[in-house]
């Protein structure tokens, strides 16, 4: 399929961080809205919110979000930036998203861990009523926070699932703080009914992955460590353990050396639930369609590959089963003329 045929697939995405995907005008927008002088060239100004070129590893990538933290501490701001991220998704025919953001990180001007979820989800409200997409929040947990942090994000945020908010994720600094580290947030947050997504396996770490899964955790994003452990795997599969893939990601923060270490074709082979996603669509320089054309390119992945997989972001999707019904039938019309 060429280019413009990728982009016209309707597609689902389970993993896209807010902070991680701003455009370049919204971020423009955002910094005005501070008086925070930026480049004015953009080719300047994408170098600043792009991973650089030699990252490392994930701490490296991660450190690009810096620059957008400060942007991110108002209702307005947070709105506004939902909006922006759920429109780029609907102009390349995203059909249903879920944005992760972390609560902790826009506290600093005097909101509440839940008055951000809040703005947030009035972003993504804004947004529905005016393109053709179902969009919803996760608050993420962050690694590296202290336990009581991620528990008293979880316990503000809680009373909002079924608002727009439908779930919760880890993210962060995982080459420090182990999945086991993190286990009692997981915990209370799986008390307090938050269904769960959780990054693990970015770091040639699989054991992460395990303790996720044996945690209970139905999603893992990346789970890249997993390319060359068949017993892992097949828990994975055995499990039904839902796999949000995130490949030009991985490349960069160099989860996956090269293209033969991504799990792709291992978890494909094994039957396991995986989904194609963005991750940080400016951070990572990519979109949705464009992740599409690389596995098109790399793997082979047919139409019906991709239509499996957005099947399986539904069947995953923390949304109810008639809403799940509605976007299945929609993504079947969307297929019907390329099986
Ligand atoms: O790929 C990732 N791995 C771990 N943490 C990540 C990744 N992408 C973004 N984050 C972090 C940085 C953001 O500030 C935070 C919330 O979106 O999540
Ligand atoms: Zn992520």
């Amino acid at each position: 399929m060429d280019f413009d045929t990728l982009h016209a697939l309707g597609k689902t995405e389970l993993h896209c961080h807010l902070d991680g995907s701003l455009s370049l005008s919204c971020i423009r927008q955002l910094a005005k809205m501070i008086n925070r002088p930026l480049p004015a060239s953009d080719d300047t100004l994408r170098q600043l919110v792009q991973a650089p070129a030699d990252s490392e590893n994930l701490a490296d990538y991660l450190k690009t979000f810096d620059f957008v933290a400060p942007l991110l501490q108002t209702k307005k701001a947070l709105q506004l930036a939902a909006f922006d991220v759920v429109a780029q998704a609907a102009e390349e025919n995203v059909r249903y998203i879920e944005i992760r953001f972390a609560p902790a990180f826009s506290i600093s001007g005097g909101l509440s861990l839940s008055e951000a979820t809040e703005a947030v989800i009035e972003g993504l409200h804004q947004a529905m009523t005016k393109f053709d997409i179902v969009a919803k929040a996760l608050v993420c947990g962050m690694r590296q926070l202290p336990n009581a942090d991620n528990q008293a994000m979880f316990r503000a945020n809680a009373a909002l699932l079924g608002n727009g908010l439908v779930g919760g994720d880890f993210a962060g600094n995982e080459a420090d703080f182990p999945t086991s580290v993190c286990a009692p947030a997981i915990k209370t947050a799986q008390a307090l009914g938050v269904p769960l997504t959780f990054h693990a396996g970015e770091c040639h770490c699989p054991q992460n992955i395990a303790e996720a899964i044996f945690l209970g955790i139905p999603r893992i994003g990346h789970a890249t460590a997993c390319f060359d452990q068949p017993d892992l795997i097949q828990k994975i599969v055995q499990t039904h353990t839902t796999i949000e893939l995130c490949l030009t990601s991985n490349l960069q923060t160099k989860a996956a050396r090269s293209l033969d270490k991504f799990p792709y074709q291992a978890l494909k082979a094994a039957g396991a639930a995986i989904t194609i996603n963005t991750d940080n669509r400016t951070v990572s320089n990519t979109t949705l369609t464009h992740e599409y054309e690389l596995y098109q390119t790399y793997f082979k992945t047919t139409a019906a590959d991709f239509l499996a997989f957005n099947l399986n972001g539904i069947n995953a999707a923390f949304i109810s089963e008639p809403a799940k019904q509605t976007l299945r039938n929609r993504l079947q019309q969307d297929y019907a003329a390329f099986l």
